[in-house]
């Protein structure tokens, strides 16, 4: 199968973006209830909400998804889909419940197993990321998703920021961030640090306002594959630890390996 149309699908994933967010907003604005999943994990009305519109949304492109929120395909099944949405519906659940306004909503297209085109939404910000391949990664407000006019590309940064900016979890972390930093240190100088939860950390690496986002620690698919496709559309990489090369999605087992998230300027100044 060729690569798919992604233009036609913009205005359906913005539309669902913003739906979804709408409905995660009026859950926020109250004292919502939240239950645990299986695995522990918290999940609320908004997590469900988000996740029952994105997939009627989706289903207008007549391709198959994979969600956090739902009983996803098994592997036999998954592994004959060429294309894919992952979904994450509420990205950021701790975030959520914590009401520090860190969640997003996350959608990307998935092609022979490599992200093609992401799409992050913040309901707090009103305001949506998305790029990918072919598709120059742009941040617009939500009033903006049907103004195409008013659309300006994000131009990647030159140069790094000095104090080096960091990114990281506000919430999950490991011990092994230490010598990265060291390396860090080593080759750039000072470094700062922007912690941050959920995927919202791709809007300060594609707006520039963040350098390097070392992940240590476990994400799934649906966390990291449209900011993979937002950032490799702006010339960096989203590239797996040991092997330095790009994550790839839809695997058997949903669970990413850890992971380095540079910027261009990051990869042109380490070139040097
Ligand atoms: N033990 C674990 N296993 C798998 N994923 C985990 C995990 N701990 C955290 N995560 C992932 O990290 C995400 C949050 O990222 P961050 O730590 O950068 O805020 C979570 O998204 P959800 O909040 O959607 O569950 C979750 O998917
Ligand atoms: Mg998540």
């Amino acid at each position: 199968m060729n690569l798919p149309d992604i233009q036609s699908f913009i205005p359906i994933v913005l539309q669902a973006c913003v739906d979804a967010s709408e409905a995660i907003m009026k859950v926020y604005e109250t004292d919502f209830d939240l239950t645990r999943k299986l695995d522990g994990s918290p999940v609320t009305k908004a997590d469900l909400e988000s996740n029952a519109l994105i997939q009627k949304a989706l289903e207008q492109t007549k391709l198959p998804v994979i969600m956090e929120e739902i009983k996803n395909e098994p592997f036999e099944t998954r592994k004959k889909w060429d294309t894919v949405w992952i979904v994450d519906p509420l990205d950021g659940t701790k975030e959520f419940i914590r009401k520090n306004g860190e969640f997003v909503v996350c959608i990307a297209l998935v092609h022979k197993n490599q992200s093609i085109f992401g799409v992050i939404a913040s309901p707090v910000k009103k305001k949506i990321l998305f790029g990918g391949k072919g598709i120059s990664a742009t941040c617009i407000s939500f009033n903006e998703v049907n103004q195409q006019e008013t659309w300006i590309p994000i131009q990647a940064k030159d140069t790094v920021n000095n104090p080096l900016q960091i990114a990281g979890s506000r919430s999950h972390h490991s011990k092994n961030e230490e010598s990265f930093n060291q390396k860090m240190r080593d080759t750039f100088g000072e470094i700062e640090f922007i912690q941050k939860g959920s995927a919202l950390k791709f809007f300060d690496l594609a707006l520039g306002t963040a350098d390097v986002y070392p992940r240590f620690a476990p994400t799934m698919e649906w966390d990291i594959a449209a900011g993979q496709a937002i950032i490799e559309s702006l010339g960096g990489s989203v590239n797996h630890v040991e092997t330095d090369l790009p994550l790839t999605y839809n695997k058997e087992n949903l669970l990413n390996p850890f992971f380095v998230v540079k910027t261009k300027a990051v990869i042109d100044r380490l070139k040097k």
